[in-house]
């Protein structure tokens, strides 16, 4: 098993695939003949809210580029405004049972996925990307975003303490104290806010700029030992991976017991409302 992951590692060399697609389509999946560098698009309209078909497609996603021994990956939007919702909230709000469950098994797998991944991995943020969305940008190891968009883990503002690989993911790109502070307070960023704190590498003011960024950045490592580097970024996060996974059933218990709590169901419940409130608003 060890021996087969280190000789993929050894031979990984530029894909000659062209484009791989999931079945559903709730991510595509496109890889550049030149680079062979994978971009991973979350493709769930109208905000990519996370649910349980988008985290398993983003999931199976995952595996398809790590398997095809991709140069690197990307993640991006379909969506020219929103990166991605967060998780869907109507998947927490009068839940059904085992779909949330699934939610959050899910979204564990696609945080381990990412955070394990041998690929150097790069978000290209071009809109909005809230909670699960900054969550998602946040596991990458490189960030260019869009100007006029928001990033941050909202959670507290919304009564929600954010799980331990929000904190993992912070204390990776910022300064502890930075980092306690904002998921403490559920601050979002400005792009320009960002910027400053070093949430995100880059600002650019393009789609097509941001995915160049990224490119860059991955081809930083063209001339690295691909095992070494993996190793090295493995090296750096074991001792994450290893608390994840002590906690991960303690993680989802607390999930579930959370969710299903009349009063974190009432404030849901608001909290949906108002965001549909605000669409009637903008139709007058
Ligand atoms: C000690 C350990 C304890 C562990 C406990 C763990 C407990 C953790 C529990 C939960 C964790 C949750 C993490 C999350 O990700 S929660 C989701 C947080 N997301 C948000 O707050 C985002 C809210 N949405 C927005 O701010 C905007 O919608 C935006 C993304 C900026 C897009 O704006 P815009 O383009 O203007 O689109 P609309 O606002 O009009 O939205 C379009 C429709 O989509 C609905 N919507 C929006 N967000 C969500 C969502 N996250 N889930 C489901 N639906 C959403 C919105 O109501 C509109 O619907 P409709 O068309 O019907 O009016």
């Amino acid at each position: 098993m060890m021996r087969s992951k280190f000789l993929s590692l050894l031979i990984r060399a530029p894909s000659v695939c062209r484009s791989m697609s999931t079945a559903t389509k709730l991510t595509t999946i496109d890889v550049n003949d030149k680079t062979g560098i994978a971009t991973l698009t979350l493709n769930r309209s109208p905000i990519n809210a996370l649910n349980v078909e988008l985290l398993q497609d983003l999931n199976e996603s995952i595996k398809e580029i790590e398997d095809n021994k991709s140069r690197g990956l990307i993640l991006t939007s379909s969506n020219d405004k929103v990166f991605s919702a967060g998780l869907d909230l109507n998947e927490m709000y009068r839940p059904d049972k085992d779909r949330a469950r699934l939610l959050w098994i899910k979204l564990q797998d696609v945080w381990l996925a990412l955070y394990s991944c041998d690929l150097p991995t790069a978000a290209a943020i071009n809109g909005y990307a809230p909670a699960g969305g900054c969550l998602l940008a946040t596991v990458c190891e490189y960030r260019v975003m869009l100007p006029k968009c928001r990033i941050g883990f909202n959670e507290t503002q919304l009564g929600i303490v954010p799980p331990i690989f929000c904190m993992f993911n912070f204390l990776n790109v910022l300064p502890r104290r930075v980092a306690e502070r904002s998921l403490s307070q559920g601050q979002m960023f400005t792009t320009e806010q960002a910027l400053q704190i070093g949430l995100v590498d880059d600002v650019v003011s393009s789609k097509g700029e941001a995915l160049d960024k990224c490119t860059k950045f991955i081809d930083t490592f063209a001339k690295v030992n691909p095992l070494a580097r993996s190793l090295a970024k493995q090296q750096f996060r074991a001792a994450d991976l290893q608390r994840f996974q002590t906690e991960r059933a303690k993680d989802l218990e607390s999930f579930l017991a959370f969710i299903n709590h009349p009063q974190m169901q009432e404030g849901l419940g608001i909290y949906l409302n108002s965001l549909k409130k605000k669409q009637q608003l903008n139709a007058v």
